[in-house]
C-alpha cells in the first residue's frame, strides 16, 4: 500500500495531499493542472516534498519530520511517461535489457519471455524505437517499466498520445498486468472509458487537493461532483443473471432495474461493473415508441444542471442515481424538470462490462 500525505509549493501552486494506493490499479485523475503528476512524482521519488510523508508497505520513503528521504533509484519503482521515453538509439531488446539492471532479484529468462509475449512484442526485438508505430512504443514503454521488476508501477498518462484504436489495443494488455502480476499500479488519466475500465480505486484531485477517494462509482458515478474535463458517466453495480445465447446478450439486473449487456465473459451469480456514458443516454417523457435500444430504466429526475452548453440530469431510478447529458435545447423543449418522471433509453453496446470487472470484483 502505498501511502502519501504531503504539503508542497511549487511557484504559485500549492499542494496538499493524502491519499492511498493498494493492491490493483488506483486512477488519479482531475483536471489538467490540478496536481496529479506532480503527486506521481512525489510517489516516485523525483520530486521531494517540502513537509509530509510517502510510505509503500510500511518501509517509509520520505518523512519530513525524521530526515528520511529514499531516493528514486531505491524504490523500486516502473515509471510510464507519456511519451514513452524510450533509448533511441538502442533496439526494444536492449531497452528491455536495460531495466533488468535495476533488479533486486535474479533474472528468470521464461518469466521475461511471458512478459514479452503478453505485451505482443516479440516480433519487435530488433527494432529501434524509431521503427514503432505509437501503440508499439507504449506496449515496449509498459514492458520496459515490468522488467526492473517493480514494486510499484506508476503510469502518467500513458496512453494519451495515442488515438482509440492504438488504446483499445493496449487496455487488455494493462488488465493482464493488473490482475496478474498483482503490482499495484498508480495511474494518471483524465480519460472516463479508461479509468471506468481500468480502476479498482479512483483518487479526485482538484486544485492541490483531494476531493475524494474510494470505488470508482463512488467517486465518479451518478451525481456527484467530477473534474470538469471528464466524460460524465454512471457506474452500477449489477449481477449477471442469465444469457441470451442467440442474441450474443447477457441480461443482468441492478438496484434500477435491468439491463441487456454485450456478452462477455462474465458468467450467471457474477457481480460487475457497469458504465454508462451519460451523452449514451436518451431521455423519454410517456410512453416512446418503438425504439431499438433494448434498455429502459424508469426514474424520477432529481436536478437539471447547465455544465458547459449542456445539461446534466440525475436521474432517481428505484434509489440509484443515473446521470444523462442533453442538450440545453432538448431541456427546453421537453420541459424537464424536477420531480418528472422519464424514461432512460440506451443500447446494449454502450454497456461496458467485458466481463473484466469480475476478475477483481471476485478477488479476496
Ligand atoms: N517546476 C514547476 N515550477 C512551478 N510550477 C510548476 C512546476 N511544475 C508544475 N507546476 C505547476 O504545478 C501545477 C500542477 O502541475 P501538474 O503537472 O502536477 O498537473 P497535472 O494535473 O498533472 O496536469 P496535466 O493533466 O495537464 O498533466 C500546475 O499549475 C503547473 O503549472
Amino acid at each position: 500500500m502505498l501511502e502519501v500525505d504531503i504539503r508542497h509549493a511549487q511557484g504559485d501552486f500549492r499542494l496538499e495531499a493524502s491519499f492511498s494506493a493498494g493492491e490493483g490499479l488506483t486512477a488519479l485523475v482531475g483536471p489538467s493542472g490540478s496536481g496529479k503528476t506532480t503527486l506521481a512524482n512525489i510517489a516516485a521519488g523525483l520530486i521531494w516534498p517540502e513537509v509530509g510523508r510517502v510510505s509503500f508497505n510500511g518501509e517509509t520513503w520520505f518523512d519530513s519530520e525524521r530526515k528520511i528521504f529514499l531516493p528514486a533509484e531505491r524504490r523500486r519503482i516502473g515509471y510510464v511517461f507519456q511519451e514513452g521515453r524510450l533509448f533511441p538509439h538502442m533496439t526494444v531488446k536492449q531497452n528491455l535489457h536495460y531495466a533488468r539492471h535495476f533488479r533486486p532479484v535474479r533474472t528468470d529468462e521464461a518469466a521475461d519471455a511471458r512478459l514479452v509475449d503478453l505485451l505482443g512484442i516479440g516480433h519487435l526485438l530488433d527494432r529501434r524505437p524509431a521503427g514503432l508505430s505509437g501503440g508499439e512504443k507504449s506496449r515496449v514503454a509498459i514492458g520496459r517499466a515490468l522488467f526492473s521488476a517493480p514494486s510499484l508501477l506508476i503510469m502518467d498518462e500513458p496512453l494519451s498520445a495515442l488515438d482509440s484504436a492504438r488504446k483499445a489495443e493496449i487496455l487488455p494488455h494493462l488488465e493482464y498486468i493488473r490482475d496478474e502480476t498483482r503490482i499495484p499500479i498508480l495511474y494518471v488519466s483524465h480519460a472516463m472509458e479508461e479509468v471506468a475500465r481500468l480502476a479498482n480505486r479512483v483518487v479526485s484531485v482538484a486544485g492541490g487537493r483531494i476531493v475524494a477517494q474510494g470505488e470508482p462509482g463512488a467517486v465518479l458515478g451518478g451525481a456527484r461532483p467530477m473534474p470538469d474535463d471528464m466524460e460524465p458517466a454512471t457506474f452500477l453495480s449489477a449481477t449477471i443473471t442469465h444469457h441470451l445465447d442467440d442474441e450474443g446478450l447477457t441480461v443482468a439486473e441492478c438496484r434500477a432495474g435491468r439491463i441487456y449487456l454485450k456478452r462477455g465473459l462474465a458468467e450467471p451469480g457474477d457481480r460487475v461493473r457497469v458504465f454508462i456514458a451519460a451523452q449514451d443516454i436518451i431521455l423519454g417523457i410517456g410512453e416512446p415508441g418503438n425504439l431499438s435500444a433494448l434498455n429502459r430504466l424508469e426514474g424520477l429526475v432529481l436536478a437539471l444542471q447547465e455544465r458547459a452548453g449542456s445539461v446534466w440530469v440525475t436521474v432517481d431510478c428505484s434509489g440509484e442515481v443515473v446521470l444523462a447529458q442533453v442538450t440545453r435545447h432538448s431541456a427546453a423543449r421537453m420541459g424537464l424538470t424536477a420531480g418528472q418522471p422519464v424514461s432512460l433509453l440506451f443500447k446494449s453496446v454502450s454497456i461496458d462490462t467485458q466481463g473484466l470487472f469480475r476478475r477483481y470484483e471476485a478477488r479476496p
